[in-house]
């Protein structure tokens, strides 16, 4: 449980003064994650490979004083910032009309009732805007609205919640699920049912935390979405890398961590091309229920992709350093890109990313999420020569695309409690990370250099939810 503190009065973002908010400001973290094999498939039982990357999206929650009783909603990277008066949601659909979940259950499709309930409320966030860019924002405001609904109280107190990510928004690189993770966290960090993390916490607990958190971002996810497989919020919660694969919804999915996942040479590009996942996953269901024989067997092909990358990269024998071992996990990556091509979820821009890399002959593209554009991901041989990677660079950004440099299989959900940093100084109290200063960071570098999790430098500060087998 966490203690409360009493913090002094102090300006707020509108020159306002906060009178004795009840907790401190705080924020959490999530990652964003690569599918490495088996995107689609997993939505229909198969197998995924996935890995949490070092883009996070990074949420700062400031409690408001008891004369407040507004939640406001400020995600600017989606040009999203709603306000909603906490006394006019629909908190007596839970209780007279539906049973209110526990915050341990397993929630594993949407209630109507509550999402009917929650209509209006989510109808005035951005009456303005049209088509897409409507869509992104409410249904960014409706994961946050259905988990606050369900996890909190109608005398929750007031607050402001500020999202911000260094992830590209729909670009298959997990930003929502990074987003649902963060959300969940920090509603059921406020309810006090999270314990942790700290550094000796026993492997169960950690898992029940770990758990916790997994199952509310996946109802976050089903808001967004309409149909997650759960690996995306799996890996933003628990880092690393993971196998996963989940037959029956109303079970938990299996994951089975990847300890070892290896260091590979990727190249991550993002083409820039808008896509929606649920769109992208409608298209393959729609496919499937058209084609049914031939669909199931290009997902069972896509399955033995993937687990046959997974045997060779968790054999004693694998060395990525290895020309025999890459060229192989190469194969395998072209493979699973022609399937998904089959699927009809590639774009005339993530095929021109494979083609300038085949005609560099410098490695093997594949796409990476739920295709229709955003990100395709390239391994690349051994030693290649690096002007003719300056070379593809130049293409890459020739053509309008973004390359990001990350690094694979990094920790998941972390929390700083409260937002402090110490930053090198033993200074009384250390470094406030307050609203206007996070509000302020401009971009992802700033971001990362004010809040980053362990990117730049060690924030220690910073905790997370770790098992003793994965350090
Ligand atoms: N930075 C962000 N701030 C707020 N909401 C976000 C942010 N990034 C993503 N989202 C939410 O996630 C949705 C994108 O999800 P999706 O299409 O699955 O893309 P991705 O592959 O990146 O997860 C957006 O419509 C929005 O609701
Ligand atoms: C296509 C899919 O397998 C991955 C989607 O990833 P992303 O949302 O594009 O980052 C869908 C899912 O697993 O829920």
């Amino acid at each position: 449980m966490n203690g409360t503190r009493t913090l002094p009065t102090r300006p707020s973002d509108h020159g306002r003064k906060y009178s004795t908010p009840m907790a401190p400001p705080f924020m959490v973290s999530a990652p964003g994650k690569v599918i490495v094999f088996g995107e689609h498939a997993v939505v229909h039982g198969k197998a995924a490979m996935a890995a949490a990357i070092s883009l996070r999206s990074y949420l700062h929650v400031t409690t408001l004083s008891k004369s407040h009783r507004t939640i406001r909603l400020c995600f600017p990277d989606i040009g999203l910032d709603h306000t909603w008066n906490i006394d006019e949601l629909p908190w007596d659909v839970f209780g007279k009309v539906l049973k209110k979940p526990k915050y341990y259950d397993m929630v594993t499709s949407l209630d109507e009732k509550l999402v009917e309930a929650m209509r209006p409320a989510i109808e005035e966030v951005a009456p303005e805007e049209q088509g897409d860019k409507r869509r992104i924002l409410q249904s960014a405001a409706s994961a946050f609205l259905y988990l606050y609904l369900s996890l909190q109280q109608a005398t929750t107190p007031a607050a402001i919640w500020v999202l911000r990510s260094t992830l590209p928004t729909s670009a298959g690189l997990g930003s929502s699920a990074s987003v649902c993770v963060c959300i969940a966290a920090a509603l059921l960090k406020q309810i006090h049912v999270l314990s942790g993390p700290h550094p000796d916490q026993p492997d169960e607990e950690v898992e029940t935390q770990l758990e916790r958190i997994n199952r509310w971002a996946f109802v976050g996810e089903l808001c967004i979405h309409g149909n997650p497989s759960g690996v995306d919020n799996t890996v933003s919660t628990r880092g690393k890398a993971v196998l996963f694969k989940r037959t029956d919804y109303t079970r938990p999915p299996q994951a089975t961590p990847i300890n070892t996942f290896p260091e590979l040479p990727l190249l991550l590009v993002n083409t820039k091309q808008p896509r929606s996942t649920s769109t992208e996953v409608a298209k393959v269901g729609a496919l499937k229920k058209k084609y049914p024989d031939v669909t199931e067997k290009t997902l069972d092909s896509i399955d033995q992709v993937t687990m046959s990358a997974y045997k060779l990269i968790t054999s004693d024998s694998f060395d990525p350093k290895s020309e025999h071992n890459i060229e192989h996990l190469g194969d395998l990556f072209r493979m699973n890109h022609g399937l998904l091509v089959s699927l009809g979820v590639s774009h005339p821009k993530l095929e021109r990313v494979r083609e300038l890399v085949d005609y560099a002959d410098i490695g093997w593209t594949k796409l990476t999420g739920a295709g229709g554009g955003g990100c395709a991901i390239t391994l690349l041989k051994d030693n290649v020569d690096k002007q003719r990677i300056e070379k593809l660079q130049e293409d890459f950004e020739d053509a309008g695309y973004e390359e990001y440099k990350t690094t694979l299989g990094g920790d998941g959900v972390g929390i700083l409690y409260p937002a402090v940093l110490k930053n090198g100084s033993e200074e009384k109290g250390g470094e406030e990370i307050n609203l206007q200063k996070f509000l302020n960071a401009q971009g992802a570098d700033d971001i990362e250099r004010l809040a980053g999790v362990g990117i730049r430098e060690k924030r220690p500060e910073w905790k997370f939810w770790r098992l003793s087998d994965a350090n």
